[in-house]
Formats: structure tokens, sequence, C-alpha cells
């Protein structure tokens, strides 16, 4: 698997009232292409065809990031396919080593993210105890917290048998429980809600507005624009990599519906002005 280039960052430090802050975060990898084209020269696409030999080319996951956020605040993260959320969390969380600059959090954020690593044939109960031992709680605060999880993720029996039998649903139920059951000052949740069914997503609303009560911080990637609007107070866009909006949850995911509907729908004129007039605001902003 290609890796990030770059050095790994020391991410909990104390922060005073901030709980996150990004500084000029830059991921890039890279990886091997088939695209022939990748090579400059007549003579080197001849000796790849002959040595099947692929051509590495950079991929920018993340162009110079950077923001604060205080402690409280819900920040919604939206952008086309492959334009950085995931990337962006995962460096957050101190998963992956950024190639230059920097994350620093107030205490270490927990992601919550749909590919979280669960043990298929171990129960949802077993995976609960791991899960909870891994995030630091102790083998007596992991057996205090199962009842509450049990309760939480309200799928019956189940919860004795192999996460393998799982439902799509009923493993995102999981994964969201665990990763609450430590209640973390920082969440991140990387599309974990898209497919819990309606009245997983209520509860799990009401979850995540608790911990913003206790002064905690979170983070949701989620293509929903209406989910944004609803569950955070501010948001930013991501567009190849670059941030080119933060502001009002409400402002911001209005501005990026209008344009991925205007995309879906063929108006390439109308969505351009709208890029272009979101990246000047957002650079005027920066200039303020
Ligand atoms: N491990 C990796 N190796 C190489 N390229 C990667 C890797 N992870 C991500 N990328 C590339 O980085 C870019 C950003 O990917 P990322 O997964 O962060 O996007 P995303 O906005 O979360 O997308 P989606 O909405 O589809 O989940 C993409 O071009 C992707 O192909």
């Amino acid at each position: 698997m290609p890796e990030a280039e770059g050095k790994k960052t020391g991410i909990v430090v104390p922060l005073g009232d901030l709980s996150v802050t990004v500084k000029n975060l830059r991921v890039r990898y890279k990886v091997p292409s088939t695209d022939a084209s990748a090579y400059k020269s007549r003579t080197a696409r001849l000796v790849r065809s002959l040595s099947g030999h692929k051509p590495k080319v950079i991929v920018n996951a993340l162009t110079n990031v950077s923001f604060d956020v205080r402690a409280g605040e819900a920040v919604g993260i939206v952008g086309l396919n492959g334009s950085g959320k995931s990337t962006l969390l995962r460096v957050m969380a101190g998963l992956e080593t950024p190639t230059s600059g920097e994350v620093k959090a107030s205490t270490l954020p927990i992601l919550l993210g749909v590919s979280a690593a669960l043990v298929p044939n171990l129960s949802g109960i077993e995976n609960v105890r791991l899960g909870c031992l891994a995030m630091g709680l102790s083998p007596e605060e992991t057996e205090k917290a199962i009842p509450e999880v049990k309760d939480f993720v309200d799928i019956g029996d189940a919860f004795y048998l192999p996460m393998e039998t799982y439902s799509s649903g009923m493993a995102s139920r999981l994964r969201f429980a665990i990763a609450t059951a430590t209640k973390p000052d920082i969440l991140l949740i990387d599309e974990a809600l898209a497919t819990g069914d309606a009245a997983f997503k209520s509860r799990s609303e009401e979850k995540m507005a608790e911990i913003r009560r206790n002064a905690g911080t979170m983070f949701l990637v989620s293509h929903a624009a209406q989910t944004i609007e609803e569950m955070c107070t501010r948001a930013i866009w991501l567009h190849k990599g670059k941030m080119i909006a933060d502001g009002s949850a409400y402002d911001v995911a209005r501005s990026y519906r209008k344009w991925a509907w205007d995309i879906a729908k063929g108006k390439t004129e109308e969505a351009a002005k709208l890029l272009q007039q979101t990246i000047s605001d957002f650079t005027l902003d920066q200039l303020d």
C-alpha cells in the first residue's frame, strides 16, 4: 500500500481554549500508475512496456489546510469523492503522518469510521471490550461501560453473535457505540451514520449533542449537506485537497449543495461560477 511521505507529528498538547489546531497541512502520496503517458520520453515508455515497470505519480491529497477549532464546536466537512476529507480525519487522529505541516489537539481525537477495525469472528460484546481497552479504558471501566453500550446499540441477542453475521447498519451501530463509550473530548466521525436507520440516527444525534454539551468537539464528514446543516455549527469545504470555504454550517452546506446539484444536472457554467465565487470569498476572508 502506498505510504504518505513525511514525518510523524506529536499531536496532544495543551492548547488553551482551542481543542484542535491544524497548520499548513499537506499530504501527498507517491503511487504507481498504469497510465503510460506518465512517462515523459518514448524510450522510457518502451522500457516500461518491456519490463512491466510502473511509473510513480504524485497525488496531492491535502494542500496547505489550516484552521483552529474551539471546544464545543461541531465542524462538518464536505467535498466531492477524493477531496481529502478522510485523509484529514486520519491525520487528525494521528493514524497517518502528514508530508508537512502540523496537527495539535488538546486530547487524542477518536476516529469513528465506516472501516474502523473490528474483528469479524468475535461477537459484538467482545469487540466492545477490545475497542474500549484499545481506547484506553481500564478493564474495570470497560466492564462498567458495557451495559450502557448494549442498551445504546440495541440489537438484542445479536450482541453475543459474531460480527461477521451483522448487517452493515448493525455494525455501524456497534462502531458508534464503541467510539462514544469512552466519552471522547474530540470525536471524528467519517460517514459512519450513513448506514444507521432513522431511530438509530436520532439516538446518535442525541449522543453527539451530549458530547458537545460537555464541551466536546466533533468533526463530521458527510456527503449529505442537510446532515451537516442540522448537526454542525461550522463547516469546511474541501475541493481537490484544498480548503475553499470555512464558515457557518448553514452557509457552507447550502453553497455546497447548490454546487453539487448544478454539477449533477450538467449546469457546468453555473457550478464553475459558484466555485469561483466561493474561492474568492474565502481568499478575501483569509486576508482580513
Ligand atoms: N493510502 C493512499 N494512497 C494513495 N492515495 C491515497 C491514499 N488515501 C487516499 N488517497 C488519495 O487521496 C485523495 C483524497 O482521498 P480521501 O479518501 O481523503 O478523499 P475523500 O474526500 O474522503 O473521498 P470520499 O468522499 O470518496 O470518501 C484521493 O485522490 C485518494 O485517491
